[in-house]
């Protein structure tokens, strides 16, 4: 039987359907006026709100915001309300995690899932296999140091002036990770490492555009870049096509010795065997597409931070000369009493670096982004003090109540001191350090990111005096919420030994 509409019934569904639209986006916004919702912050400009405020001099205009409106506010941000909490109530949103929401945030600004045409919750699973395949750093712990060492040698050698140390420390960074993550046979493949050391900067300039798009629609920034993604050529296509066809001939190489060569057979100590046990489709058979994109994944989340925080800590250790003879001593001293025996740092020994330990997480502490740790809600959620805010709510931690606390750090919070840390690991997450995260979604790296930056930086330190190209003090970059490290070249004098 068919069905025809005419103009007037066509019409009458279109009128219906538009009234249902409306009604429903009225008695959300009613429902939505009905919450106590924490004080948005009057702006100049409709449409535009605090977006400019925002880039000018956000820690200036947080600190204002939060002298005048309190523990919590909300601003008027590339067309959309964002909460902002400080210290006193950023616990309750680490603890609430079914409401507040890692991955729902992460997907605002990278939705990596669209781009790649995975299914909803595909990634949500990265956290847990990290922490899982990265548990034992012992089973790393050679072939990390071996890494470190022949980079360092290659890459820096004799020493000389590098003016992109960024690109440098990517790379030495990127072949570290290489052989955890796909093992000793792929680790030194030229293509491989490329994808490696230049993810992050080409997802980066992708989803560099400005999210102007939201001042129309929220949300319509993210179509553009998802359909940017999908229907136009771009760098991580290629990295994808390139990563599979080099792991595929490894992945069937691995299953045949499995198969074949039984009892005898032993097991590869890397992420790639974890990604294979993953993601298995019978004895014979592996989902190469999703061992790869789940290694992209793991890229993104773990290259630019590492080697981020690596290249602040060499600058930090220029900008400090005072700090150098207890980090050289130190360094000399484990070093020289090193067990001979063994020809790589065991934990023993990278534990006995505290005091660099101390260095690396005041640099972390210092140099952090102003507002961080994104969250959205899932559902509507009351604060303790009767705040409360609707579902769908972009929710950051304003980190420099957090870091810069006068109660926690001094009458000088900002001053770089490594001696606030005595006794608490870098890698610890603490109420007053939360350069990993807090809760349920904290850095599951945290752990192999401080033991492979305390090894790269241990054998640099050991091996060259480092200057700035300037002779300058050497300043961070802050660009909005986020803060990069400067663009200054280092210069690396091998020492006499
Ligand atoms: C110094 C280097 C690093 C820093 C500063 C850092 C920082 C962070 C932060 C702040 C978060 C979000 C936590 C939160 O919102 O509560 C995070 C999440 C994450 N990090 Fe790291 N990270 C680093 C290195 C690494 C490394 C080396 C890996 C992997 C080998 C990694 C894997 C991840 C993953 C998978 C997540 C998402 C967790 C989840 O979905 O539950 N990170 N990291």
């Amino acid at each position: 039987m068919s069905i025809i509409i005419s103009e007037l019934e066509y019409l009458q569904i279109f009128g219906i359907a538009l009234i249902l639209i409306i009604s429903t986006v009225l008695l959300r916004q009613k429902f939505r006026n009905s919450l106590n919702e924490p004080p948005l912050v009057p702006y100049k400009y409709p449409i535009i709100g605090h977006t400019i405020d925002y880039y000018k001099d956000l820690p200036e205009f947080l600190k204002k915001c939060h002298e005048e409106y309190g523990e919590i506010f909300s601003l008027y941000i590339w067309g959309s309300v964002h909460t902002f909490v400080g210290k006193e109530l950023c616990s309750e949103v680490f603890k609430s995690h079914q409401i507040f929401d890692f991955n729902e945030a992460v997907k605002d600004t990278l939705p990596l899932g669209n781009f790649l045409n995975r299914p909803k919750d595909f990634f949500i699973s990265t956290g847990h296999f990290v922490k899982e395949s990265l548990h034992d750093l012992n089973i790393f712990a050679e072939k990390l140091q071996k890494s470190i060492i022949n980079s360092i040698d290659d890459l820096i050698g004799d020493g000389k002036e590098i003016q992109s140390p960024l690109e440098v420390i990517t790379k030495i960074v990127s072949r570290a990770l290489a052989v955890i993550v796909l093992g000793e046979k792929l680790c030194k493949d030229e293509d491989v490492l490329h994808i490696f050391a230049n993810i992050t900067i080409d997802i980066a300039s992708l989803l560099s555009v400005p999210p102007v798009l939201n001042f129309i629609y929220p949300g319509l920034h993210q179509k553009f870049i998802v359909f940017k993604f999908r229907f136009f050529d771009n760098p991580m296509k290629e990295h994808q096509k390139i990563l599979i066809s080099k792991i595929t001939p490894v992945i069937n190489q691995r299953i045949n010795d499995k198969n074949n060569l039984g009892n005898s057979w032993k097991r590869p100590d890397d992420i790639l065997q974890a990604l294979m046990e993953k993601f298995a489709i019978d004895k014979d058979h592996v989902d190469i597409g999703s061992v790869a994109d789940f290694i992209m994944s793991i890229l993104i989340a773990s290259i630019h931070t590492s080697s981020t925080t690596l290249l602040q800590c060499l600058f930090e250790y220029v900008n400090h000369p005072e700090c150098h003879k207890e980090l050289l001593e130190e360094a000399e001293n484990i070093f020289y009493d090193k067990n001979k025996n063994i020809p790589y740092y065991t934990h023993v020994e990278i534990s006995k670096m505290e005091k660099l330990d101390n260095f690396i997480k005041e640099t972390l502490r210092t140099t952090r982004g102003v507002a961080s740790l994104p969250r959205k809600t899932i559902s509507q959620y009351t604060f303790s003090n009767g705040y409360q805010i609707p579902e769908d709510r972009m929710v950051l931690t304003i980190l420099q109540h957090i870091l810069f606390d006068q109660k926690a750090y001094g009458q000088d919070p900002k001053k770089f001191n490594p001696s606030h840390h005595v006794n608490s690991p870098a890698y610890r997450p603490e109420r007053n350090f939360l350069a990993f995260g807090m809760g349920r979604f904290v850095c599951p790296g945290r752990f192999f990111a401080i033991n492979e930056i305390k090894r790269i930086l241990h054998f640099i330190l050991l091996k060259y005096n480092i200057k700035s190209i300037s002779g300058k003090h050497i300043e961070s970059i802050r660009i909005g919420r986020f803060v990069l490290p400067s663009n200054e070249g280092l210069i690396f004098e091998k020492k006499e030994r």
